[in-house]
């Protein structure tokens, strides 16, 4: 057994408190061993003084390689957005634009302190292959869109997201696990829902999938079948523990009391909802009502970073603005979407700094001029602190980012190839 100490640190406890610490890790089996007063028992060190542990944070709705498409269309609605800008591009998607782009997509989290991510998208051969060298950790699936294909594509569609979620759980020595990834109710026929949704009950994969996210995801489930999309997704078996949803931006009482009792999670994504203009997902009555809340970035094309301290910030300040109550979605509240809430909604073992738990960590180098003076640690992380301010990030108890150097990427030629592949896409596309 190889060991490595976090010494000198402060450690953020899964209550939420704040403790002086260090952590020891077994790194072969990524198990932290212990937390609390060590002195340098560590077979290898790793510096935290002036700076905070804490669970990695976990990114549970995003669309990886859409780095690629960063900055190509802004400032428009979703459904403009997708269908001018960027479903176009993505038909001209080849699989190396992919692997290019999500290579880019874990450079930016890892340096953020994003230890696992959420990814619906296409070619997830390539996506796995990128998560597996970057050392991350993942959820992923084929994002299924069965509108405007023929039978014959929509069912391929629909099988492809089954084989990929066979596949590839439990690769990258586990830290891969995979869902079946149908796009939105609106988006995906109801025969197909019909036809595949007990397959995927039967195989035990989890569902994913965009839920409510504007009022053009209402519009053609109530005109066809008069009820709201939850009760519709309810009634095709696409709601339960197993299932989480992006979004839920209009969902009205009776749709977060189902999402509640059928134990569905909502991924929150407040700066795509912010910037598309979607509308502002009512948080703090998910909370209440005791649904399961993770954070998610959604795609770097509508965001445009994937940074979730930023996501944090936001979360917080739109929270309070739709409750129009300042009091609403508070800081620890926040801190808890990003990790434990994510990470339960997205179904993976992380999201806490324990003893016998999962060695994810983001170290944040508080001595800095906007974190001082330091009143409240979990006050910083939602309110003032930065992706940038991320000193180390640790996934299965590996040093991932070292003094913000990532260890497993090269991140100049990850950002060269990523340029490369996005400029010839959009050349293709234009
Ligand atoms: C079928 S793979 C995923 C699919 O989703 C698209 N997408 C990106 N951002 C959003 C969003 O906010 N709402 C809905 N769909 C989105 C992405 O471009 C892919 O085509
Ligand atoms: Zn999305």
């Amino acid at each position: 057994m190889t060991t490595l100490e976090l010494s000198g640190g402060h450690v953020l406890r899964p209550d939420l408190t704040v403790e002086r610490a260090d952590v020891l890790v077994d790194q072969s089996a990524g198990e932290v061993l212990e937390v609390g007063a060590l002195a340098g028992t560590g077979d290898e060190m790793l510096d935290c003084s002036g700076s905070l542990v804490m669970p990695g944070l976990v990114n549970a709705h995003g669309h990886g390689a859409m780095t690629l498409l960063r900055g190509y269309a802004d400032d428009k609605p979703l459904e403009a957005w997708l269908e001018e800008d960027i479903w176009p591009a993505e038909a001209e998607l080849e699989a190396g634009d992919v692997g290019a782009g999500t290579r880019l997509a874990a450079v930016e989290m890892l340096r953020s302190g994003t230890t696992a991510f959420v990814d619906m998208y296409f070619q997830v051969d390539e996506v796995v292959d990128a998560v597996t060298e970057a050392g991350l950790r993942a959820r992923v699936g084929h994002g299924v869109v069965t509108v405007g294909k023929d039978d014959e594509a929509a069912r391929a569609d629909f099988e492809e997201s089954l084989a990929v979620a066979e596949r590839h759980d439990g690769a990258a020595d586990g830290r891969v696990r995979t869902a079946v990834m149908p796009h939105a109710p609106h988006t995906v026929g109801t025969e197909f829902f019909e036809a595949f949704v007990p397959r995927v009950h039967e195989a035990g994969i989890p569902l994913h999938f965009h839920l409510n996210e504007t009022p053009a995801y209402l519009d053609p489930i109530e005109a066809e079948y008069g009820e709201r999309p939850t009760v519709y997704a309810d009634d095709l078996g696409l709601l339960g523990e197993d299932s989480w949803v992006a979004h839920g931006v209009h969902v009205d009482d009776s749709e977060i009391e189902l999402l509640a009792e059928t134990g569905t999670s909502v991924v929150h994504c407040p700066a795509s909802n912010m910037k598309l203009a979607s509308g502002m997902a009512p948080v703090q009555e998910l909370l209440d009502a005791g649904v399961m809340v993770g954070l998610g970035t959604d795609g770097a094309a509508s965001n445009n970073d994937l940074d979730l301290f930023d996501e944090m910030r936001d979360a917080a300040m739109v929270g309070k603005l739709a409750a129009e109550d300042a009091s609403a979605v508070a800081a620890p509240d926040v801190v808890r979407m990003a990790t434990e809430g994510s990470a339960a909604a997205a179904g993976l073992p992380v999201g806490r700094v324990e003893a016998g738990g999962v060695a994810d960590f983001a170290v944040v180098d508080f001595e800095q001029p906007h974190l001082t003076p330091t009143h409240d640690f979990v006050s910083h992380l939602v309110y003032a602190a930065r992706g940038s301010d991320v000193r180390h990030t640790i996934c299965d108890g590996a040093v991932l980012v070292r003094d913000g150097t990532v260890t497993t990427l090269d991140e100049d030629a990850v950002r060269e190839s990523a340029s490369e592949h996005a400029t010839a896409l959009v050349d293709r596309a234009n």
